[in-house]
């Protein structure tokens, strides 16, 4: 069979050679042999038993680079670098890395369902000036795919379209990734729009401090969701999935979206409600963004008054902490939230309207430390279809921020930590737990950052105990003073009562 192939090849090699000598011939005698050429092209044709497709890098009027070449390129770059022998390098816009492919005139060969192809890099119109370092500018490159003609359902059908799938794949994987904000700053006319810087927050998965079993069980959702096109398409849902992140200050929500987005490899866009304008402004943001994207709204519960009255009136029954956090967060959105009339059923057509649907492929994470204040619309399932809840440091969450503080996986202080947190239960956010172990130059050891936080924890406790003996008197203090009130109440109308007798007396 190979030989036959090889017999095949040297035939077309030898029939487009005399196709070469034919047309150079008509170029000095351009009126000889006219009425030759369709003939010539005929029996080229009969003998020759492969197919070529071309595919130019600027095709059109349009002087973009077609996306059929740089799919191409992309698919072909991870073969090229094991394989060709002369290689391009090159950066293309918004790429991360060099894009290796190869070189012009360089061939390669690839297999598909035991199919062979050959691709080659080629140029035409090379007319250089003679002493010029820059490209001719009618040169043009162009990609040509050759394949046996029995080969072509195969290729047309699936090869191409495998070509492109994969290509895109890699395409997006070497893209540089974005983190998008709406910033006031960048406002254009009244409304303002995304502005974007690169996305290189170092968290991970791996340097996340939580559960192993609550990690493996995201990931492994985060994975089926990139996986279920054909599902969602389906079960007829639009591709997206909503993820709610609640928990103290501290524990590693914001954290977490940047893990998941390192994850998928997709953009963030950190969407800033209280500068969005009215609902037709977010529904134009949200049109705006891309598939392979994280929406994300940080403390939604102080975002905007979206639960109205209900919210105020359990506002007002709020106990201290809560509260106080709570107005902390609202102050700071005051200023930015004077215009904003963006509504709940904004947000939730935002969410999961027409519009959401367009594009795909998108997860939209909201954070918020108090989730009772949510309206429960907003994040019902099928909305919020998880909930995330980012709770204080326990001692596997410690392991974990040990090792990539300290570079320590055993040590005899870790049975002091795991009593303190496990049996005295006492209650430290990661983000606190990081910043006792964080050397504090470079003579301290980790056993010197151990023992602090060891003392940390234990102030902590001790913190804990006073707050509960403070709050205990407090409570006390108020009811002496209730029941000093009722007291003084009660014989207030003692009195009156025993005058407005006398008086009756009087009268009688
Ligand atoms: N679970 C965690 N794993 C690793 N690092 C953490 C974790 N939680 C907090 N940190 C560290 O603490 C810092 C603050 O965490 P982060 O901003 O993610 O908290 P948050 O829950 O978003 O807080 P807030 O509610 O105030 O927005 C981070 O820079 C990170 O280094
Ligand atoms: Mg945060």
């Amino acid at each position: 069979m190979a030989t036959m192939g090889q017999l095949w090849t040297n035939t077309g090699s030898s029939l487009a050679t005399l196709m070469f000598i034919y047309t150079i011939f008509k170029q000095f005698f351009p009126h000889f042999g006219g009425h030759l050429e369709p003939y010539l092209h005929r029996l080229f044709g009969r003998f020759y038993p492969y197919i070529q497709i071309t595919f130019h890098e600027y095709s059109g009027e349009h002087f973009k680079r077609s996306e059929a070449y740089l799919g191409i390129q992309s698919y072909l770059s991870k073969d090229s670098s094991a394989r060709a022998k002369k290689l391009k390098a090159n950066t293309t816009k918004g790429s991360k890395s060099l894009v290796l492919s190869m070189d012009d005139k360089e061939e390669i060969t690839d297999d598909f369902e035991g199919v062979r192809v050959w691709w080659q890099s080629k140029k035409e119109g090379t007319t250089r000036q003679p002493f010029s370092f820059y490209p001719a500018a009618d040169e043009k490159r162009f990609y040509m795919l050759r394949f046996h003609r029995r080969d072509r359902e195969v290729i047309i059908e699936r090869y191409l379209e495998h070509v492109m799938r994969e290509g895109k794949t890699i395409e997006l994987k070497n893209r540089e990734r974005k983190l998008y904000s709406n910033t006031p700053e960048q406002s254009h006319g009244n409304q303002t729009k995304w502005s974007h810087v690169t996305f290189e927050h170092p968290a991970t998965f791996d340097t996340l401090a939580m559960e192993e079993n609550k990690k493996e069980e995201l990931k492994s959702d985060l994975i089926k969701f990139s996986k279920s096109k054909d599902y969602y398409k389906k079960i007829g849902k639009a591709w997206k999935r909503g993820y709610l992140l609640f928990g103290p200050p501290g524990t590693g929500k914001s954290t977490m979206i940047a893990a998941m987005a390192n994850f998928l490899e997709y953009d963030v866009y950190d969407l800033e409600l209280t500068t969005v304008k009215d609902n037709t402004h977010l529904r134009r943001l949200l049109i705006e963004t891309s598939a392979k994207s994280i929406i994300v709204i940080e403390d939604i519960d102080c975002s905007l008054n979206l639960t109205g009255q209900r919210k105020k009136k359990e506002e007002e029954e709020e106990d201290g902490d809560d509260k106080k956090t709570i107005e902390k967060k609202m102050m700071k959105n005051e200023g930015e939230n004077k215009e904003s009339k963006v509504t709940l059923s904004g947000l939730l057509n935002f969410i999961d309207g027409l519009w959401s649907a367009c594009g795909g492929e998108r997860i939209i994470v909201f954070t918020t430390n108090f989730v009772d204040k949510l309206d429960p619309a907003l994040i019902r399932k099928g909305r919020m279809d998880k909930h995330i809840e980012m709770s204080y440091c326990c001692f596997e969450a410690f392991k974990v921020l040990a090792k990539n503080y300290l570079d320590v996986e055993e040590s005899e202080l870790f049975e002091e930590i795991k009593r303190l947190l496990e049996v005295e239960e006492i209650k430290m956010t990661p983000a606190d737990v990081g910043e006792n172990l964080l050397p504090k130059s470079e003579k301290e050891g980790a056993e010197t950052c151990l023992k602090r936080l060891i003392e940390a924890l234990k102030e902590e406790k001790e913190e804990a105990k006073r707050k509960v003996e403070e709050e205990a008197k407090e409570k006390k203090e108020e009811e002496e003073e209730k029941q000093r009130k009722k007291e003084k109440k009660a014989e207030k109308e003692k009195k009156k009562m025993i005058e407005e007798n006398g008086e009756e007396d009087r009268q009688v």
